[in-house]
């Protein structure tokens, strides 16, 4: 279990996580969802004493990472996987994570036999692909057998293959009853991996909730409007409205009663329809305020 309260970073006058509160339970896929530079990866860093949170705190097990006594063994993380000594074969590397945490030498075979690298092991760590790196880093947040585990954009760098094995991976070790955070900016993988999402947006939770229910709230309602002005009567004054051609949008009203009210304004539809938005357009709206160098804010710059 990982407990974080009102954690916040900051870095001079720039405010990285800004009083975060959530909690990650064991048993599920938990994804870390946000734009770059959201502050994704500065609160891994803070539950793994990485960076020290201006305040707040959080905590794995309860406790803070300091206070671990075999850190490794209760919490692993894949973080930075070029983050290795490149003169340093994969084994020993490995090797030397787990002396470090009283781990027996024979974990460092059984993780490099489940990540695939048995062959490659005594290769130096700094010839390896990106894809292999991210591997060896899966392997040394295995090494511990820990029962919460951290993963920083897991699959960059990984073929299609290697992509659906660490979703496998996360799942399975989900299902043994470990608690799994797994970051990602990409949302069509977060909806194939996660059980339940917390979204961030400029160090802020948007967020907090079940896959599902973060997709029924994108639901939209499609309003096709026979004229113009049959749209703008529809759309006057509706929170959530946007017109798109010859469509109203709706975002968080019940089909129901966007018919009953183009009824009332005597607004004459072509069709009304309801469509289950993907979790990327219910991403994007949720976070449109809060894309530090979006579109949006590269287009207002001039770019
Ligand atoms: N050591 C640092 N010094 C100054 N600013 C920092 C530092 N680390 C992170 N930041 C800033 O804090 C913000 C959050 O960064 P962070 O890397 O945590 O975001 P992220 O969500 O992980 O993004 P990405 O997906 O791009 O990795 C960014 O604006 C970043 O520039």
């Amino acid at each position: 279990m990982i407990t974080v309260h009102a954690l916040t970073k900051r870095f001079g006058e720039k405010t990285a996580v800004d009083q975060l509160t959530f909690t990650v339970p064991p048993g599920k896929v938990t994804g870390f969802l946000g734009p770059n530079g959201a502050g994704k990866s500065t609160t891994m860093r803070m539950m793994l004493g990485l960076d020290r949170p201006t305040s707040g705190e959080a905590l794995v097990d309860g406790k803070r990472y300091s206070e671990l006594r075999w850190p490794l063994r209760t919490v692993g993380a894949l973080l930075d996987a070029k983050a290795l000594h490149p003169g340093r074969s994969a084994v020993k590397h490995l090797l030397a994570m787990a002396r470090s945490n009283d781990i027996p030498d024979r974990r460092v075979e059984e993780v490099l036999a489940t990540v695939g690298l048995t062959d490659v092991a005594s290769k130096r760590a700094g010839q390896f692909s990106l894809g292999m790196g991210q591997r060896l880093g899966i392997a040394g947040a295995l090494l511990g057998d820990p029962g919460v585990l951290l993963f920083d954009e897991p699959v960059n760098g990984l073929d299609p293959d290697g992509v659906r094995w660490v979703r496998q991976l996360m799942r399975s070790l989900a299902a043994e009853g470990r608690t799994i955070l797994v970051s990602s900016h990409l949302m069509s993988e977060m909806q194939l991996t996660a059980d339940h999402l917390l979204v961030i947006g400029k160090g802020r939770l948007l967020a907090d909730a079940p896959l599902g229910e973060l997709l029924a709230d994108g639901s939209v309602v499609r309003a096709r409007c026979a004229t113009p002005s049959d749209g703008a009567r529809l759309a006057a004054g509706l929170p959530g409205a946007r017109i798109e051609g010859d469509s109203v949008l709706v975002t968080g009203v019940p089909v129901e009663s966007i018919g009953d009210l183009a009824f009332e304004r005597g607004v004459r539809l072509h069709g009304l329809s309801e469509e289950r938005a993907s979790l990327e357009q219910a991403y994007m709206e949720l976070t449109a305020d809060a894309v530090e160098y979006g579109v949006d804010s590269a287009r207002k710059a001039g770019v």
